[in-house]
C-alpha cells in the first residue's frame, strides 16, 4: 500500500480546489459533456419512453495517480459518462481528453489508454480464468510469453491461482467479478475505469482489489476512475469524489472537503428491537427527521438536538424498544444524503 494517508489531497492538488485546476498533470479532462437518449415510440406492447438527458453539461479534471470516484443514485448518468470516457458512446456535444488524446474524435484510441471493467462480463464467460487474463493481455499487444507472465503474476496477486483452470461461467458471482478485474489489469494501462468493481465480493476479495489498485497507483501512477454506490467503501479509497445527480455534477471535492459541508451535524443511529414505539411522544417527534430503513433510523442533528434525542430514547419508555444506538461525526453517506441523494435506492449496493 502507498504511504500517503488516505484522503489526503493528491500531490499536485490543493484541498478546496474541487475542479483540480492546479493539478500538475491532468490525465482526463471532460468539458460540457451532453448525452441525450432519444424518445422511443410505443411498439408491440413495449411502452413509449420519453427523451432522457442522461449527461447534462458535465465537466471534470482528473489528475495522474488519482483515485477518483463517481457517486450518485440510480439513473444519475454515471454509466453513460463512463461509456463516453471509454470511447464506447459518442456524446451529443462536449469533449473528452485522456492523456492528450481527443476520444470524441478518436474513440478507437481509448482501448490503448484505458483498462475498462464494465458492469457486464459476458464476453469472457466461456473462457477459463487463466485464458481470460492471457487473452486480454494478447489483445492489448503483449507477446505470448509476456502475457503468460503477467497472467500468472496477477492471478497470484489476487489469490486466483487455485481457480485458474475454471471457466468463468462456473464461478460464483464474486469470483467471476474478481477474475474479470484480474483480466482488466493484464497489459497494464495508464488509466483504469472500474464500474462497481467489488459488487458481490467478500471482504477478502475486496481488500485484494483495493490493494491491487493502490499498488498500481503507487508504483506506476495509474489513474483510476471508479463508479460506485458504496459510499462507505468509497470513503476509504477515494482521493476525490464527483457526486452526480440527474446528469449534472452537484459536488466535487475530497471526501474530507465534502464532509466539512455537514461538519456542524451529528449522526444519530437508532436500531429498534422490532419497531419504533411511536406511541412515545418523544419518538414520534423524531420521526419526521429520520431516514428509515427497516428497524434502523438515521438522523442528522445539531449537537444539542442529538443530545436531547439520545436522552429521550435512552431514558423512559422508549429504552425497552431500543436494540442499539450510536452517535458519530458525519460520514460521506451523510454528505451524499444532504446533497439530495436517495437514501433508499441502493446506496450501499455491494
Ligand atoms: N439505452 C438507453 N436508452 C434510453 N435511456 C437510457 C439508456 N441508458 C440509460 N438511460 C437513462 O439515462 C439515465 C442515466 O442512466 P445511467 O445508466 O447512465 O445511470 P447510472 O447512474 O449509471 O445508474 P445505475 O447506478 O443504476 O447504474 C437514466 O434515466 C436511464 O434510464
Amino acid at each position: 500500500m502507498s504511504e500517503r494517508p488516505r484522503n489526503a489531497p493528491r500531490p499536485g492538488t490543493r484541498a478546496g480546489d474541487p475542479l483540480g485546476s492546479s493539478l500538475v498533470s491532468t490525465v482526463c479532462v471532460v468539458r460540457d459533456l451532453v448525452k441525450t437518449y432519444p424518445a422511443a415510440r410505443a411498439r408491440r406492447g413495449i411502452p413509449a419512453t420519453p427523451e432522457v438527458r442522461a449527461n447534462d453539461g458535465i465537466g471534470l479534471d482528473v489528475g495522474r495517480g488519482e483515485i477518483f470516484g463517481l457517486l450518485g443514485p440510480n439513473g444519475a448518468g454515471k454509466s453513460t459518462l463512463v461509456r463516453q470516457l471509454t470511447g464506447l458512446m459518442r456524446p451529443d456535444s462536449g469533449t473528452v481528453e485522456v492523456l492528450g488524446h481527443d476520444l470524441v474524435r478518436h474513440p478507437e484510441r481509448a482501448s490503448r489508454l484505458i483498462g475498462y471493467l464494465g458492469q457486464e462480463s459476458t464476453a469472457l464467460d466461456e473462457l477459463t480464468v487463466a485464458l481470460a487474463a492471457e487473452t486480454t493481455g494478447r489483445l492489448r499487444g503483449l507477446g505470448a510469453r509476456q502475457a503468460r507472465a503477467e497472467r500468472d503474476a496477477v492471478l497470484e496477486e489476487l489469490g486466483l491461482t487455485g481457480l485458474a483452470g475454471r471457466p468463468l461461467k462456473k464461478l460464483s458471482g464474486g469470483q467471476r467479478r474478481l477474475a474479470c478485474f484480474a483480466a482488466t489489469l493484464v497489459g497494464e494501462r495508464p488509466v483504469l475505469v472500474l464500474d462497481e468493481p467489488t459488487t458481490g465480493m467478500d471482504p477478502v476479495a475486496r481488500r485484494a482489489v483495493w490493494a491491487a489498485v493502490d499498488r498500481r497507483r503507487a508504483e506506476h501512477e495509474v489513474t483510476v476512475l471508479l463508479v460506485t454506490h458504496n459510499v462507505i467503501e468509497a470513503e476509504t479509497v477515494l482521493d476525490r469524489v464527483a457526486v452526480l445527480e440527474r446528469g449534472k455534477v452537484i459536488a466535487c471535492d475530497t471526501p474530507a472537503g465534502l464532509k466539512e459541508r455537514v461538519a456542524g451535524e451529528v449522526r444519530v443511529e437508532l436500531v429498534w428491537r422490532e419497531r419504533a414505539p411511536l406511541d412515545v411522544p418523544e419518538v414520534a417527534a423524531l420521526r419526521p427527521s429520520a431516514q428509515e430503513s427497516g428497524r434502523r433510523w438515521v438522523l442528522r442533528l445539531a449537537p444539542d438536538e442529538a443530545r436531547a434525542a439520545v436522552a429521550a430514547v435512552t431514558g423512559g419508555e422508549a429504552f425497552s424498544a431500543l436494540d442499539d444506538f450510536t452517535l458519530a461525526t458525519p460520514s460521506l453517506e451523510d454528505v451524499y444524503l444532504s446533497l439530495g441523494g436517495h437514501a433508499t435506492k441502493g446506496l450501499v449496493k455491494a
